[in-house]
């Protein structure tokens, strides 16, 4: 079998596969293929090793309906119509797990940055300011006994309030599509409502997927449900915040400060309101990116590809329907 990988992916995998006796192609390019040589590459492989920067939609489906499997380098897929996949007899899967710890720390790194301006500091210090002690000014916000609030309480969630909980204290609530007992059993959680998470949280983190059902949700109206003293923060995907909704919340002190490793469109354009605000830190979509996570997902992307070559069982198959 062909496989195709799109990217520069760490070696580990690649030469996973090689051993199997797969058939592999390795984009060696740094700089992303374009939709067109995307397309036009998966004509010739079987398998595609793909990625969340890629998107993966009905027509570029149809266009490649020949695919045996999509072994996807990310746990999220909403890149990928998993719909018209199924449709179309390709399997798909993800690689969860890899990334948990990873993106938690980013996570937890963002909170503790826009509670004490960090990023705006190391701005000002760079343009030369380095300004002299004044006591009222820059003044952060302390997070310990706090409220920290989940949205999606899986995996990533669920390590992230274990941070907050271990390093601060705090008290966790998340809202989650089912309870999870678990969690309420180890960090004390309790599980409340939308709006009541919206009400409670001093730190409101997002780590559900992007869906149907979560796109745009963090808009306007649910901003103006916080406290004008919470700090929004999502490492999930841009797409679950309305990001004029969020810029005006932030300028008009509807809530006080942001931390984004998400957001909509990536990159984002440098006139972006938001990368002069004080009170925000901006990440460019790193949560995965460290040594130990990166090669951890080469492993399993690959291990979805020989589980699939060798007839097993798909451990990581998001797409049941097929
Ligand atoms: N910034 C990054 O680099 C990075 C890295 C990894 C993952 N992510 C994102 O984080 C997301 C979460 O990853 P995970 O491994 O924790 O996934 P997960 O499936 O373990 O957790 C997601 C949780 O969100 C909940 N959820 C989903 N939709 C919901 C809704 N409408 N209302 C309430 N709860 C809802 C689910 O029940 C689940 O508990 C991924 O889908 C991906 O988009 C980002
Ligand atoms: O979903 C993920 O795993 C990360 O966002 C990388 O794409």
């Amino acid at each position: 079998m062909k496989v195709l990988v799109s990217l520069n992916f760490p070696p580990l995998g690649i030469e996973m596969l090689k051993q199997e006796g797969l058939d592999v192609t390795v984009w060696k390019n740094d700089i992303p293929m374009t939709r067109e040589e995307l397309i036009q590459a998966t004509k010739e492989h079987d398998i595609l090793l793909s990625s969340s920067i890629y998107t993966l939609d009905a027509d570029f489906l149809e266009k490649n309906k020949h695919l045996k499997l999509i072994s996807q380098f990310a746990v999220g897929y909403n890149n990928i119509d998993i719909e018209k996949a199924t449709e179309l007899g390709i399997p798909v899967t993800n690689t969860p797990n890899a990334m948990t710890d990873a993106t938690a720390d980013i996570a937890f790194a963002l909170m503790l940055a826009v509670s004490r301006k960090m990023f705006h500091m190391h701005k000002t210090i760079i343009s030369g300011d380095w300004g002299h002690f004044r006591p009222q000014a820059n003044l952060g916000m302390e997070l310990k006994g706090k409220t920290v609030g989940i949205f999606g309480m899986g995996r990533i969630g669920s390590e992230f309030a274990r941070r907050c909980l271990g390093a601060y204290n705090m008290k966790v609530i998340y809202h989650n599509r089912r309870p999870n007992t678990e969690m309420e059993k180890e960090l004390n959680a309790s599980y409340v409502s939308f709006e009541e998470l919206l009400k409670e949280s001093d730190v409101l983190s997002v780590h559900a997927g992007l869906s149907n059902e979560t796109k745009g949700l963090f808009n306007a109206d649910v901003f103006s449900k916080m406290k004008s003293s919470a700090i929004f923060i999502n490492t999930a995907r841009g797409g679950l915040h309305h990001e004029k909704s969020l810029i005006e919340a932030l300028q008009n002190k509807v809530i006080w400060g942001a931390g984004l490793d998400v957001t909509n469109p990536e990159p984002m354009n440098k006139d972006n309101p938001l990368l002069n605000m004080e009170n925000v830190a901006i990440t460019p979509h790193i949560g995965s990116a460290t040594v130990e996570s990166r090669n951890e997902m080469s492993r399993l992307v690959a291990l979805n590809i020989i589980q699939f070559s060798r007839g097993e069982p798909l451990t990581n198959l998001v797409s049941p329907g097929v």
